[in-house]
């Protein structure tokens, strides 16, 4: 795997179908670092991320990878950089979880049903994502939540150095989703995700960026961007954020959502 790059998004703006989806977005994903891309939905994360991962062109803006416009790497080079898992990516053919995991290594020419270190290389994938049981079922036979780190494990087969997740702990029980940002974490990717919930956001990530109506609002830390007021005004939430008894982290409690007169 490559050195992790660091992610710049510059001024970026999207538009579709006559709507603005994003809107002169600024933001950074730090080296090596897990960022999270947190707001209500619609706000534009999914859009985010399709940029990065070069599914769309920005309308206006760019983004680069250590400096460098993504749109400069050859489609397969930039494959071999990056990893992306859609929010609801799915495959139509009936493979099994090691062949699943095996496509990660396409990009590299060497696809699935091939020699013994690439067989290592997906035992080390399985391993990671705890479904190395999993190996010899079929897609069709998969729960949501295995399906979904069956995915993670194809993207860390990719061996790239940045990971794209839409949504990743969508249909994980509690124990598989903090197992499964844990992998994450610890992986050295840059990795950028769209999460949900903010209790996992500010245990595992980096760094954040808020988005709401397609433009960033807060970009930081958890402890620096986490507040009793930005999570009134973006999500209507009344919560309160208080240090995590055993790690300090701040943890979002939430209380009940707030009158419209806040938001
Ligand atoms: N092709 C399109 N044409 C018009 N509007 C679109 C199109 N694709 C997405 N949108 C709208 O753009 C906005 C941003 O969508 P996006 O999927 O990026 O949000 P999101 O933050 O990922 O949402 P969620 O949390 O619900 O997954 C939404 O309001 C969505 O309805």
């Amino acid at each position: 795997m490559t050195s992790p790059p660091t992610i710049g998004v510059e001024s970026v703006s999207f538009r579709t179908s006559g709507t603005t989806l994003l809107d002169d977005v600024t933001c950074t994903a730090p080296a090596g670092a897990l960022t999270g891309i947190i707001g209500p939905n619609g706000s534009g994360k999914t859009t985010m991320i399709s940029l990065i991962a070069r599914w769309q062109k920005p309308t206006i803006g760019r983004i680069t990878l250590d400096g460098r416009p993504v749109d400069a790497w050859r489609r397969r080079d930039y494959a071999r950089r990056v990893a992306a898992v859609e929010q609801h990516s799915d495959t139509e053919l009936d493979l099994t979880v090691e062949q699943v995991v095996g496509l990660g290594a396409i990009p590299h020419g060497s696809g699935w049903g091939s020699p013994v270190d690439r067989r290592t290389d997906v035992t080390e994938h399985l391993d990671a994502l705890a479904i190395t049981g999993l190996r010899h079922r079929t897609w069709r036979t998969l729960s949501g939540g295995e399906r979904q780190r069956t995915h993670v494990a194809r993207a860390f087969a990719q061996r790239s150095a940045v990971l794209l997740l839409d949504e990743p702990t969508n249909h994980l029980d509690p124990a598989a989703a903090v197992d499964l940002l844990a992998a994450v974490r610890d992986s050295h990717h840059t990795v950028v995700a769209a999460l949900h919930d903010l209790s996992s956001a500010a245990m595992f990530c980096d760094h954040l960026v808020v988005l709401r109506a397609g433009r960033i609002v807060a970009e930081g830390t958890p402890d620096e961007v986490l507040t009793t007021e930005l999570l009134a005004d973006v999500y209507g939430l009344d919560a309160e954020i208080v240090p995590h008894p055993r790690t300090g982290r701040p943890m979002v409690v939430v209380c009940g959502t707030v009158g419209e007169e806040r938001r």
